[in-house]
Parts: structure tokens; C-alpha cells; sequence
């Protein structure tokens, strides 16, 4: 027997923990193909997937294999060719508040203060709040994602981060049912990419909005989420695996690093990735 198997053996049963809660989002027989002009693409076939309430999802797997379109489909940006996709079971029909997407790059018209980018998506969901109300409510997720004394400077003055907390606070603000995240932290430092993970941890953590992000970064996956999602490579890609994580929250780095588990988790998933 060799390591891979004898890893998987052990970590199997975790993944039987019973979760009571009702699935949030359903993806059922979802399939995606692009025209291409060599013909059709099937990049993602029948996949497969139920996320429950309050429960953070990340999902990895080798570049190109359908992970955006996955989450661009989920928020409603991209036809779907076959399946269907459920939110409380209600099948969607395009994007919708109850939707929340942050991008890579959080896309902020940049004469506008922090405060006004936020309040443009807040007005468009919530038309009958009173001034007041929608104010308070930006200015509430912009002092949680730690821009308390920043949210009056223009877009084009903030740092890299700082946008990135603008685009978390802003998709917070919504209060979605369903926060998608797409590789939201890829173009920083590892250092801001750190401070944004405790941010936006500690922001779900009050919130429970369920969540599924796109990662690169096996470390991050881990830190994150409850459930670990790895899709096969496409094309015709798929869910190949899934690993619970069942750390308990709220979660600190170091503790999570420490833990005895840890090491087995990310050699579960980087074996993964290696085959
Ligand atoms: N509009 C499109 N038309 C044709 N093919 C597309 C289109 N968008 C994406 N693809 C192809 O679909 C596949 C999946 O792309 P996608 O961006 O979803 O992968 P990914 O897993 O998110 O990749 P990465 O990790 O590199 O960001 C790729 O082969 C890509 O070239």
C-alpha cells in the first residue's frame, strides 16, 4: 500500500460527518460547452453539487479546468448548456442579488470614494432602505473589512488591498445567500493575501453566508473552508474528490498550522493535484 492510499484510508471517515442543514445550492447535471471555432468545448459535464447552508466551500484543480466557469455560471454571468442550477431550491434564471460575486480585481470606478462604490450595489438591493439606513450599512462591512478611516478616499488612492477589502465589503453589503468568490486574493502579496483571509474569515464567521471560492492555493483552501472541492481536468471536468476540513472556528492560522492533521490534509490534496 503505498502513502496515497494509506492517506486516503485515514481520511476518509472525517469526510462521513453527518451535516444536517439544508443545501443551499444545488448543481445538478451541469454541463458547459463553449463554441469554439474547432467546434464545441465541453468544458464541464453533469457535474455534481450540493453546498449546505453557512458552509464555506473551497474548490481547486489544475488551471483551465473549469473552475471560473463553474462560479461564472453559479452567479448567473454564463448560459448554462445542460443541468440546472437550484439556490434554496429555486431553479436561477441569470444573476441576482442573492448571488454575490468578488473577482480577482474588485473593479471599482475609481473617481468614486470607497463608500459610493459600496452604496451603488446596496441601492440597487435595497431601493426602499432610507438614505440613512444605506450609509450605515456600507459603512458597517467597510469598518469590518478594516476601512474605518478610509471609506471617504477615491478608489484610485486606495492600495491594491484596500480595493480588495472595498470589493469584499461591497459583496457583503448585499447580503447575499451566496458569496462566490474568484481567486480574490491571487494578485496580492502574500503578506496582504494573509491580513485579507483573517478579514474575510472573520466577516463570514458573523455573517455565515455560504461560500465557494476559487483557489490556487492549496494552504488557503485548507484555512478557509469546511469542505475542499477538486475538480477533475477537462475537458468533460467534473467533481474528482472532496476533503472535510473540520477545524474548528473560529479559526486562527497559527493553530490551524499547528494542528496534527494539517500536513495530511495538504499532502491529501497536493497528491491530488500531482495525478
Ligand atoms: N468564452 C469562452 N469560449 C471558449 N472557451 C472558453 C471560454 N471561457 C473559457 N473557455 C475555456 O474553458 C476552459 C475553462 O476555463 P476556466 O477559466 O473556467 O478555467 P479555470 O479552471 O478557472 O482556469 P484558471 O485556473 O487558469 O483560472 C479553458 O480551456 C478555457 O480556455
Amino acid at each position: 500500500m503505498d502513502i496515497i492510499e494509506k492517506e486516503n484510508i485515514k481520511l476518509k471517515p472525517k469526510n462521513g460527518i453527518s451535516d444536517t442543514r439544508p443545501d443551499r445550492l444545488v448543481c445538478q447535471d451541469l454541463t458547459k460547452i463553449y463554441p469554439t471555432p474547432n467546434g464545441d468545448y465541453t468544458v464541464l459535464a453533469d457535474l455534481e453539487l450540493r453546498v449546505k447552508q453557512g458552509e464555506f466551500i473551497s474548490i481547486i484543480g489544475h488551471s483551465g479546468c473549469g473552475k471560473s466557469t463553474l462560479l461564472s455560471m453559479i452567479a448567473g454571468l454564463n448560459d448554462i448548456s445542460a443541468g440546472k442550477i437550484l439556490v434554496d431550491d429555486e431553479v436561477i434564471r441569470g444573476a441576482g442579488p442573492d448571488r454575490a460575486v468578488v473577482f480577482q480585481s474588485p473593479s471599482l470606478f475609481p473617481w468614486l470614494t470607497a463608500l459610493q462604490n459600496v452604496l451603488i450595489g446596496v441601492k440597487q438591493v435595497f431601493p426602499h432602505a432610507t438614505k440613512s439606513q444605506k450609509q450605515d450599512i456600507c459603512k458597517y462591512y467597510l469598518s469590518k473589512v478594516g476601512l474605518g478611516n478610509d471609506m471617504h478616499k477615491r478608489a484610485s488612492e486606495l492600495s491594491q488591498g484596500m480595493q480588495q477589502r472595498v470589493g469584499i465589503a461591497r459583496a457583503f453589503a448585499l447580503k447575499p445567500k451566496v458569496l462566490l468568490l474568484d481567486e480574490p486574493f491571487g494578485m496580492l502579496d502574500s503578506l496582504t493575501r494573509g491580513e485579507l483571509q483573517d478579514v474575510l474569515l472573520e466577516v463570514w464567521q458573523k455573517e455565515k453566508i455560504t461560500a465557494l471560492m476559487v483557489t490556487h492555493d492549496v494552504d488557503e483552501s485548507i484555512f478557509l473552508a469546511d469542505r475542499v472541492i477538486m475538480m477533475t481536468s477537462g475537458p468533460f471536468a467534473s467533481i474528482g474528490d472532496e476533503l472535510a476540513i473540520p477545524f474548528e472556528r473560529p479559526r486562527d492560522r497559527v493553530h490551524v498550522l499547528e494542528h496534527p492533521d494539517y500536513y495530511e490534509y495538504r499532502s491529501y490534496l497536493m497528491n491530488f493535484l500531482n495525478h
